[in-house]
C-alpha cells in the first residue's frame, strides 16, 4: 500500500534518473533559473558562469512581460513543462506532476550568493577604478608637459606625440568608466535576480506571525539596485584613490600638498556633520512615506467602498497627513543637506582658488612652473570631488544600507526551509490538540484549548456566534495561521511538519473574505498554475457544482476576473473560489462561510459540493452561520468564546441544542410566570 501510494509521488514516467538527481538538489535543468521560487535552485555552476554573463552583457539574463526576469539556461528554450496536472503530487491522482517540488529555501544561502556577487563584480570594478584614476592624472600631466616642455622646447614632434598619448589615454579613462558602469547596472540586475524570489518567498512566510509589512522589504530590494546604479557609488569607489592625487599635489609642492590635506579634512567634518544633521529627518520622512504608501495601497484595494460610502476626502487626508509629515520631514532633512553640500563645494572651490593663488606666489618665487600650478589645481579638483560626491549622496548611501539591514534580517530570520520527506498522500485524518491561540501583542485567549478529531471522509460543521473563533480555527486547521501552543495534525503529522507545497496541495480552503486573483477563471480554479490540465480544471467545476453558473457566463473558463474580482457576482466570486478549493482532489477542504453569498440555487450547488467531498472520501470542516446546511453534515461542533460547547454527530448535537433552546425558552417561560405570579 505504502510503495504504491510513493510510485506516483509526483514522478512522471518521463522523469530520468539524472532529472531526479538535480531535483533532488533542488534544481531541475529543464528549468529556466526564474524569479519564482525555483530560483533556489540557483547552483554553484550558474554562480560560476556570472562573468561569462557579464562578459556578454545582458545575454545572461533576460526580462520578459509574463515570467519577470530570469538568467537564460538551456539557450533561451522555453521551460520544459513539469507541471501538468493534478494528483497531490504523492500518489492517488492522476497526473502525480501537479505536485512540482521546489528545493529546500536556503535564504540564508541565497543571500551569500548575492553579497558574493557583489563582492566579486565590486572588485573588478574597482581594478578598472584603479585604472581610471590613474589615467585621469593624463591630463594634468599634458598641461604640466605643454606649458612646461613644449612651449619651452617649442618642439612640434613633442607636442604631437604627447597629444597622441594623452588623446589614447583618456579614451581608455571613458572605455573603463563605461565598463565599470555597464557592471555595476548588471551587478543590480543579477542582486534583483538572485534575492527577488527569495525575499518575496521569505516575507510571503514572514506574514504567518505578522502582518505581511514584510512585502515592503521588496521596495529595499529595489532601493539596493539603484544604489548600486548610483552615482553616490562610484564616487565611494574613488574615494580611496584620493590620497594618489594628494601625493601628487605633494610631489608637486608640499604647501600645495597640505592645503589639499586641510580641504579633505574639512571635507569630511562637514561629511559627518552633514550624516548627523540629516539622518534624522530623512529617517522620520522615510517612514512617513511607508505610511502613506499603506493609505495608498488600502485605497486602491477599497475604492469601491470609498466612492460608496462618500469616504473619498477622509482617504486622501489620511493619505495627505503622512505624506505632508514626509514632505516636511524631507524639507529639513534636504535643506541641510544642501547647505552641507553648498558649504563642501564652496570649499572645495576655494581650496582651488587657494591653490591657484599659492601655486601663482611659488611660482613667483621659482619654486614651482606655472604648468605645475594649473596641473596642480586639476587633481586637486580630482582628488575632492569623489570627498564631495560622498556627502552629497551620504543620504542615499545611509538609506540602502538600512534597507540592505532589513533584507538581509527578513533572510537571516527566514526559517531555513529544509528539503521535507515526501510523505504518503494524506487520507484526510484530522486530529486537533489542546489548540491555544492568543494573538501576539494581546491577552486575549481567542482559542482555548481545542482538542477533537475527525475519520478520512467526516464532514463536521462548526457553528457558534459572531466572535466564537471559528474562523480562526479554520485558518489554523489549513496552517495559514500558527497556534500559540497545541498542534493541528493531518494524517498524523503536525502541519508544520509537511512539506508546505505537499500540504497545499492536499488541502483546500475557501476563506471567509473571498479575494479572486486577476486573470481568467480557468487559471484562478487552478491556483493560477500554468500548464494545470484542462480535465483538472473541469472536474474541481463540477465537484463544486459550478460548471453550470462558468458556462452562462460569456466566455466562460476565459472569462477575465480583475484584481476586485469584476464582472463576477460576491456569490459567483465565492463559488468560483469554491471550485479553486476543489482543484488537485484536495483531501481536506476547510470551507469558511461558504454560502455567506449564495442565493438559494447557489446554496443547493453548495450542498451538492459537500455531499460529492463526502462521497470522494474528503474531510470536510464547513463553517456557517446558517443552519441550511447542517443537514449535509455528519458532525456538528457548537463553539462559544474559543471553547468547544458541543462535539459530536448531527442529529446528537442537533438534539442536544433544541433541548438547549427549549430550555431556554422554558426558564424564560417561568421566569415570565413566576413575574406574573
Ligand atoms: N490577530 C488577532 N488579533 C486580535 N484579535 C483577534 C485576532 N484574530 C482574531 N481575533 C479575535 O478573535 C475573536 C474570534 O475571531 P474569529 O474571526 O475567529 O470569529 P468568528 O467566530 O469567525 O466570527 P464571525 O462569525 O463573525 O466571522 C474575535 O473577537 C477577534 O477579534
Amino acid at each position: 500500500m505504502l510503495d504504491k501510494t510513493f510510485t506516483g509521488s509526483g514522478q512522471t514516467p518521463d522523469v530520468t534518473a539524472d532529472d531526479t538527481k538535480a531535483t533532488a538538489h533542488g534544481c531541475s535543468e529543464k528549468d529556466p533559473l526564474k524569479l519564482t521560487p525555483d530560483l533556489r535552485c540557483d547552483s554553484a555552476e550558474s554562480m560560476k558562469a556570472a562573468p561569462e554573463r557579464i562578459a556578454k552583457g545582458l545575454g545572461g539574463v533576460q526580462i520578459e512581460a509574463d515570467t519577470g526576469p530570469t538568467l537564460k539556461q538551456n539557450g533561451g528554450q522555453p521551460p520544459a513543462n513539469t507541471n501538468g496536472g493534478n494528483g497531490g503530487g504523492d500518489g492517488g491522482g492522476s497526473k502525480p506532476e501537479f505536485h512540482k517540488r521546489p528545493g529546500p529555501e536556503q535564504f540564508v544561502q541565497q543571500l551569500r550568493k548575492g553579497r558574493q556577487v557583489v563582492r566579486r563584480n565590486l572588485g573588478f570594478v574597482m581594478v578598472l577604478t584603479c585604472a581610471t584614476n590613474l589615467l585621469v592624472l593624463a591630463v594634468p600631466i599634458y598641461l604640466f608637459q605643454i606649458s612646461d616642455r613644449v612651449l619651452t622646447s617649442r618642439s612640434i614632434d613633442t607636442l604631437i606625440m604627447l597629444t597622441i598619448v594623452i588623446a589614447g589615454a583618456v579614451i581608455l579613462q571613458a572605455v573603463f568608466d563605461a565598463i565599470r558602469r555597464f557592471i555595476l547596472m548588471r551587478t543590480a540586475v543579477e542582486v534583483a535576480v538572485l534575492l527577488g524570489a527569495p525575499v518575496l518567498s521569505a516575507a510571503a512566510h514572514a506574514s504567518l506571525h505578522d502582518n505581511g509589512r514584510q512585502y515592503q522589504t521588496l521596495g529595499d530590494l529595489q532601493l539596493l539596485r539603484s544604489f548600486l546604479v548610483s552615482g553616490t557609488l562610484i564616487s565611494f569607489l574613488d574615494v580611496p584613490f584620493a590620497p594618489l592625487f594628494i601625493l601628487a599635489i605633494f610631489l608637486v609642492h608640499p604647501h600645495l600638498g597640505l592645503i589639499v590635506i586641510g580641504t579633505a579634512l574639512a571635507l569630511m567634518v562637514i561629511a559627518m556633520i552633514n550624516q548627523k544633521a540629516t539622518s534624522k529627518p530623512f529617517a522620520e520622512a522615510n517612514l512617513a512615506q511607508s505610511k502613506a504608501n499603506m493609505h495608498l495601497d488600502s485605497m486602491s484595494r477599497n475604492s469601491q467602498i470609498i466612492n460608496a460610502l462618500a469616504m473619498v476626502p477622509e482617504a486622501v487626508a489620511l493619505w495627505g497627513r503622512d505624506t505632508a509629515a514626509s514632505l516636511r520631514a524631507q524639507v529639513v532633512a534636504q535643506d541641510r543637506n544642501i547647505v552641507w553640500a553648498a558649504v563642501s563645494r564652496g570649499a572645495r572651490l576655494l581650496t582651488q582658488i587657494g591653490m591657484l593663488g599659492w601655486g601663482a606666489f611659488l611660482a613667483l618665487e621659482g619654486e614651482i612652473t606655472g604648468g605645475m600650478v594649473i596641473a596642480a589645481s586639476i587633481i586637486a579638483g580630482r582628488a575632492l570631488a569623489p570627498i564631495e560626491g560622498s556627502i552629497e549622496g551620504w543620504n542615499g548611501f545611509s538609506q540602502s544600507r538600512a534597507a540592505y539591514d532589513r533584507v538581509s534580517n527578513l533572510m537571516m530570520s527566514s526559517v531555513q526551509k529544509y528539503e521535507k520527506l515526501r510523505l504518503p498522500r494524506p487520507e484526510g485524518r484530522l486530529n486537533v490538540e489542546r489548540l491555544l491561540y492568543v494573538p501576539a501583542g494581546t491577552k486575549q485567549v481567542v482559542l482555548n484549548g481545542l482538542t477533537f478529531g475527525l475519520n478520512p471522509g467526516d464532514s463536521l460543521a462548526v457553528i457558534g456566534n459572531s466572535g466564537a473563533g471559528k474562523t480562526t480555527l479554520g485558518k489554523m486547521l489549513v496552517g495559514s495561521i500558527l497556534p500559540t501552543s497545541g498542534n493541528v495534525r493531518l494524517d498524523l503529522m503536525d502541519l508544520r511538519n509537511w512539506d508546505d507545497r505537499q500540504l497545499g496541495e492536499n488541502i483546500g480552503y475557501l476563506p471567509q473574505d473571498v479575494q479572486l486573483f486577476p486573470g481568467s477563471i480557468k487559471n484562478n480554479i487552478a491556483r493560477m498554475r500554468e500548464g494545470a490540465s484542462d480535465d483538472d480544471i473541469h472536474r474541481a467545476a463540477l465537484l463544486a457544482d459550478v460548471h453550470d453558473m462558468i458556462a452562462s457566463l460569456p466566455h466562460g473558463y476565459e472569462t477575465m476576473v480583475a484584481a476586485d474580482g469584476s464582472p463576477l457576482s460576491g456569490g459567483q466570486k465565492q463559488r468560483i473560489a469554491l471550485a479553486r478549493a476543489f482543484f488537485g482532489n484536495p483531501r481536506f477542504l476547510v470551507l469558511d462561510e461558504p454560502n455567506s453569498n449564495l442565493d438559494t440555487s447557489g446554496d443547493q450547488a453548495l450542498a451538492n459540493a459537500i455531499r460529492h467531498a463526502r462521497e470522494a472520501g474528503i474531510t470536510v470542516v464547513v463553517i456557517t452561520q446558517k443552519p441550511s446546511l447542517l443537514s449535509v453534515v455528519d458532525k456538528i461542533m457548537l463553539l462559544a468564546d474559543g471553547n468547544i460547547v458541543l462535539f459530536g454527530e448531527r442529529q446528537q448535537v442537533l438534539q442536544k441544542l433544541q433541548e438547549r433552546s427549549n430550555g431556554g425558552r422554558l426558564a424564560n417561560q417561568n421566569q415570565g410566570g413566576a413575574g406574573n405570579g
